[in-house]
């Protein structure tokens, strides 16, 4: 590779992450500079996403490229390399958000139609399914997944333990799941011997086949599972359960992934808002659907459709909604000052934050009152919801972790090719009739996995490619390796997808040099209880896992470890060569951005970020020789490192230090650890004249920083901000403006 095309690849992504990196960006641009590295922003925000799949309804001005698709491309080249920050997975009402802010700014794009009447509807829908959900990271995550936190974070974890809730044996909280009639309940699963398209297809109950899925391609290798959720069971199991949090006045919670689960999860959620409404929806379910009232987008649809009602009709409605609490438990609220319960939408739960959150504290979620109580958390898919259980069980025995002790979790993620069940979407289906529902080789009419299934179960197919599970046990090595600590593979024997994968773990574990390592398999309740009684004792373990618990798992440990997965290093190596480096583990966090617009003040944790960048600087050097860059890595470690010691993270408080101060101090530390390593001179000159500008204006600077704060702030737009207010809002300060752009050429 030649200097000429060192590249950075730097996502612009939403919400709180795309204003830190607003503000990043100068300071990234100076330090890379120097090195011959290029800085190129690509926005893959979910507006720009909405905008590039319609360039036929804007005007040739409004037009944008298909950024996703070209980074898409880029993963599968050995060069490349991309910065990428959280960026919203949109549920239905945020998509529909987005589109409302669009139309209001003048760009022409189609509204988004749920239930598409004409094929006209039918392929604006299909266009929008590429921006509804977890659509960004399944395209640019074509590798596993590397997730931990640094040395320098852990130890200032434990210095500057943040806050733990007390846990009580007494407590009554726990987790509810299904025991039958779930995903896990009637699992089928089988690795392929030969390659081959396969169709998805319902044989009803009359002798009609109903083909919902055309064509599968599928390769010798592959793990292939069928499975499917009955609503029949479903609806029992929500009854149950409400019954029993009423009964013994604990509250109830409800904890899905509607935004990554895009196609399962918001009629999982809907389902558990219908039964719980179940009299209001019995006496208006007709007028609801003349509404077009669809609770899998949240109470929220509901209230809103009946707006249009008139008053009387309506307050009859209203009144009849509120008459269900009398018979149901308490809800877990999402915000009690403002009355939004967890039912409100589908997008405001989310299970990898939400369970954490809620162990951290005590096994508490927030009442209507504002008061924390016990809480029954509602994971009806059983597959993974064991694990909360049982760290729930050793809390409530051993106590909550303690930040200052405790061992370190990283994760090694079976991930890339859209992995099991986060690749489904496009293959999960709410069956139309009873029938038997048949995965079927098109060529020579065999059927390879077959379930009885009824109208209404929502049935789907996941598929787990060879290569990246080979790509995965040699991650799970070299981590082992590199890190000295024990690896577990949480794999269920009792499950046959899982029980698949342990033949080829075992297969591809037998290639590697596995001499001196502790590796071992067990199931994901022992393996919870495994990490957990080492974590307690300060010992250090990886958890190597499939999807959804690297998702689940890379949230839960760096809650209780770091008070936040922000803090983690979060890396994508690709298979084709490439590195995606991504920041944290957390979300895009909306209630931050609220914050700002209120009292510009920003309080996002820009910590991962920095990780990121100096993992992708370190990268570049050792492939292609590019000292410069290693030392532009090895420098900003050491310069975040100072960063934590001398307390410079944001503040959660505002008028105290918020994002932006803290980058500059960022700045600052990194231009000074230039400046004094020795290891190249010509970066040491460089920075050393804008080491000493930034550090004989450090109380300029930071008056203008803060000077700022306190009053609210317009950053026209919220998923389509305009580019120069949030320039403005992001980078306040004319001093350090100047100073940065003093040292570029
Ligand atoms: N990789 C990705 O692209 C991901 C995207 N998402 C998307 O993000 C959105 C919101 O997700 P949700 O799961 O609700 O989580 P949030 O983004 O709201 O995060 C949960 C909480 O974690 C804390 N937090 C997270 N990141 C930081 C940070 N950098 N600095 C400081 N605190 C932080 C905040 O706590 P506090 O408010 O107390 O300060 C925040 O409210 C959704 O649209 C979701 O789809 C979610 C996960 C990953
Ligand atoms: O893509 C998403 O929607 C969420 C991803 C996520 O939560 C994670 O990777 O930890
Ligand atoms: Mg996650």
């Amino acid at each position: 590779m030649t200097s000429e095309n060192q590249k950075i690849i730097y996502t612009l992504t939403d919400e709180a992450p795309r204003l830190a990196t607003s503000a990043f960006l100068p300071i990234v641009r100076t330090f890379a500079e120097p090195a011959g590295i290029d800085v190129e922003t690509s926005d893959i925000s979910v507006s720009a996403r909405i905008l590039a799949a319609f360039p036929d309804y804007l005007t040739e001005e409004q037009r944008v490229p298909d950024n996703l698709a070209e980074l898409g491309k880029l993963t599968q080249l050995p060069d490349t390399n991309i910065i990428k920050l959280p960026n919203i997975s949109a549920s239905v009402p945020q998509l529909n958000a987005a589109i409302h802010e669009l139309q209001q700014k003048g760009y022409a794009v189609p509204d988004y139609p749920q239930d598409p009447k004409t094929p006209e509807e039918e392929e604006i829908r299909d266009r929008y399914s590429a921006c509804l959900g977890s659509a960004v990271n399944p395209v640019l995550r074509e590798g596993n997944s590397d997730r931990r936190a640094p040395k320098a974070v852990k130890e200032y974890a434990r210095q500057n333990p943040h806050s733990m809730g007390k846990w009580s044996m007494a407590s009554q909280s726990h987790v509810a799941h299904m025991v039958e009639g779930d995903f896990y309940a009637g699992e089928k699963s089988m690795i392929l011997d030969h390659g081959c398209d396969a169709r998805m297809e319902v044989v009803t109950a009359s002798g009609e086949t109903i083909v919902l899925k055309e064509k599968v391609a599928l390769d010798d290798g592959d793990i292939i599972d069928s499975m499917f959720m009955s609503k029949k069971a479903l609806l029992e199991f929500y009854e149950e359960q409400l019954n029993d949090a009423r009964d013994t006045g604990v509250m109830f919670s409800l904890h899905v992934k509607a935004t990554m689960m895009k196609v399962s999860h918001p009629i999982v959620f809907g389902h558990c808002v219908k039964v719980f409404y179940k009299d209001a929806f019995a006496k208006h379910g007709e007028l609801f659907d003349e509404l077009g009232v669809n609770v899998n987008n949240g109470l929220a649809d509901l209230y809103e459709k009946i707006d249009t009602l008139p008053a009387s009709k309506r307050e009859e409605v209203v009144e009849d909604l509120h008459r269900c609490h009398e018979n149901r438990p308490e809800l877990a609220m999402v915000d009690s000052a403002r009355g939004i319960s967890n039912f409100h939408s589908p997008s405001d739960v989310i299970v990898d934050a939400s369970m954490p959150a809620m162990i951290r504290i005590g096994g508490k979620m927030y009442g209507a009152d504002g008061r924390k109580k016990d809480t029954k958390a509602v994971m009806p898919e059983s597959t993974f919801a064991r694990i909360y259980q049982e760290i729930i069980n050793f809390c409530k025995t051993n106590g909550a972790f303690d930040p200052t002790t405790m061992g370190t979790v990283p994760n090694v993620g079976l991930m890339a090719q859209q992995a099991e069940e986060y690749g489904s979407h496009d293959k999960t289906f709410e069956v139309p009739e009873d029938g038997v529902a048949n995965i079927v080789d098109c060529s020579t009419g065999e059927v390879l996995l077959s379930q009885d299934v009824e109208a209404g179960d929502i049935w789907r197919m996941c598929i787990v490619k060879d290569a990246p599970i080979r790509d995965w046990v040699k991650l799970a090595v070299t981590r082992a390796r590199a890190s000295g600590m024990p690896a577990v593979f949480w794999l269920d024997p009792y499950r046959p997808h899982e029980n698949n994968l342990i033949t080829k773990v075992r297969e591809y574990l037998a290639d590697e040099d596995t001499e001196g390592l502790d590796i071992q398999i067990m199931s994901q309740v022992r393996a919870m209880r495994y990490t957990l009684e080492r974590a307690m004792r300060g010992l250090d373990t990886i958890s190597v896992t499939g999807n959804i618990l690297r998702d689940y798992l890379t949230d839960l440990f760096p809650i209780l470890e770091l008070g936040t997965s922000a803090k983690m290093l979060s890396i994508v190596p690709l298979m084709a060569g490439g590195g995606l480096y991504e920041t944290g583990a957390g979300g895009s966090a909306p209630k931050h951005v609220k914050q700002l617009v209120e009292e510009n003040h920003l309080r996002w944790d820009s910590l991962g970020e920095f990780l990121a960048l100096a993992a992708s600087l370190d990268d570049m050097g050792r492939k292609y020789q590019n000292p410069k860059a290693k030392v532009l890595g090895d420098t900003l470690d050491a310069a975040t490192g100072k960063l934590l010691e001398n307390r410079k993270s944001p503040s959660r408080k505002t008028g105290e230090l918020d994002n932006r101060g803290s980058q500059f101090y960022l700045a600052l530390y990194w231009a000074q650890e230039l400046a004094a390593q020795t290891e190249d001179a010509e970066l040491a000159a460089h920075f050393a004249p804008l080491a000493e500008q930034l550090a004989a204006h450090e109380d300029e600077i930071l008056t203008e920083l803060s000077e700022v704060q306190g009053k609210s702030v317009d950053l026209g737009g919220y998923y389509a901000a305009d580019v120069e207010k949030l320039q403005q809002v992001m980078c306040p300060s004319e001093t350090l403006n100047s100073t940065l752009a003093s040292a570029r050429g």
